[in-house]
């Protein structure tokens, strides 16, 4: 009984400390804010990885001398900083773009409530508005279209995957929009096996999923012997269909956090080929902004060269003369030309730059066609590393 009593009483500390972290952790948030404001005065870069080491390297000292250990210290500040970069980006990139800033925004992405892209969509807007009004569509296209018509601001779609690579449905759909890249997100994609009710993995007969998912799960999937796979539009349309059935012999592939909104619960968790299964998100609007000169900019750029040797050797040539770094190059067929290809470039680069510009002009001059996709922030926060001797007693 006292032993009771005792656990209740170190609980209640523990969540009275707890609730002191969270206290601090906003009030350190809101230093930070005003760190972008004098930022954005002085037009230095939202990102000092100096500051974040010297940071680092005093809490290890400091988190030693109290007993903690210096991995546990490093990655609870790296999660703060990054929140703290991404937060000033946000405000940043907002004063930049004051149209683009409204309480409510809506938003299309693919399937329903629960599936990737609607998380990746109220992840992206945590941080820049206050309420979504969501625009489930049933194809990619329909999301293109929802955001050229102006029935909706923004879309949210996949581009990219770790495992399964690119989406080319969406390569080649932006092939022909009018509508510009304004944000990226990459977001884990955490697969599970849910069920609806009491069932288990051997009673498993049928698995409801999108493409996508069977595609990143293959491994998980092919061990598993006499499985019907019933392919859907979206994870969610899967969800909601395994929920009506509610039969122990049907399974669904998708996220844990998606599969509470359906009643689904977890049969197997982490069945994605690779552990770090990542997605990464793009997201379109009608009008292009422009990126804070403080924040890490890409620009997306779509060319295609003529039929030459080495045409395509001529634009990379181009970019090393001005020192841009390439993230990514992807080729997509061009409908209607067979064997031509069109190529996706993504650029560590603000489009507004000189260098950018110029650089723009001499593609120009080497292209068939060209064409500006979008410039966006960069939401890729690599975490500052902490030297070997700070993080091993030296
Ligand atoms: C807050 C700042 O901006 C960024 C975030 C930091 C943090 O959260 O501690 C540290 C350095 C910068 O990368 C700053 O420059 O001080």
């Amino acid at each position: 009984m006292e032993e009771k009593l005792d656990l209740l009483k170190i609980r209640e500390q523990i969540s009275s400390l707890d609730n002191q972290l969270l206290g601090l952790a906003a009030k350190r948030r809101e230093l930070t804010m005003n760190v972008a404001k004098s930022k954005a005065h002085i037009i230095r870069p939202v990102r000092d990885q100096q500051r974040e080491q010297e940071l680092l390297v005093k809490l290890i000292q400091q988190g030693k001398a109290l007993g903690l250990d210096a991995h546990y210290v490093t990655r609870l500040f790296q999660l703060i900083i990054e929140d703290s970069v991404l937060n000033q980006q946000a405000f940043l990139q907002e004063l930049k773009n004051p149209n683009t800033k409204t309480p409510t925004v809506s938003v299309a992405f693919l399937g329903d409530k629960g599936s990737y892209s609607y998380l990746a969509s109220y992840r992206y807007f945590s941080r820049r508005a206050e309420e979504i009004i969501e625009y489930g569509c049933a194809s990619f296209n329909d999301i293109l279209n929802q955001v050229e018509s102006g029935n909706v601001d923004y879309g949210m779609l996949p581009i990219e995957n770790t495992s399964s690579g690119s989406i080319n449905e969406v390569y080649d759909l932006l092939q022909h929009t009018n509508l510009s890249i304004v944000g990226e997100l990459s977001q884990p994609i955490e697969h599970c096996l849910l069920s609806a009710g009491n069932t288990s993995l051997d009673a498993i007969d049928t698995i409801y999923a999108h493409a996508q998912p069977v595609q990143q799960c293959s491994n998980f999937l092919n061990k598993q012997s006499d499985i019907r796979i019933e392919y859907c539009e979206s994870s969610a349309d899967a969800m909601q269909m395994v929920e009506k059935l509610t039969q122990p012999n049907v399974a669904v592939i998708g996220s844990e956090e998606g599969g509470q909104l359906y009643g689904l619960q977890a049969l197997q968790k982490g069945i994605a080929n690779q552990e770090e299964n990542h997605s990464r998100f793009i997201l379109v609007a009608r009008k292009p902004v422009d990126v804070a000169e403080q924040i890490p900019a890409k620009t997306t750029l779509i060319l295609a060269t003529g039929q030459a040797p080495g045409a395509l050797v001529d634009c990379l040539v181009v970019l090393k003369q001005y020192d841009i770094n390439m993230t990514k190059l992807e080729s997509r067929p061009i409908q209607g030309r067979p064997w031509e290809e069109m190529f996706y470039i993504d650029l560590e680069a603000n489009l507004k730059s000189i260098a950018m510009q110029e650089c723009l002009t001499k593609l120009t001059e080497l292209t068939r066609f060209i064409k500006v996709l979008g410039c966006y922030p960069s939401e890729q926060v690599n975490p500052t590393s902490v030297p070997f001797a700070a993080l091993h007693n030296e």
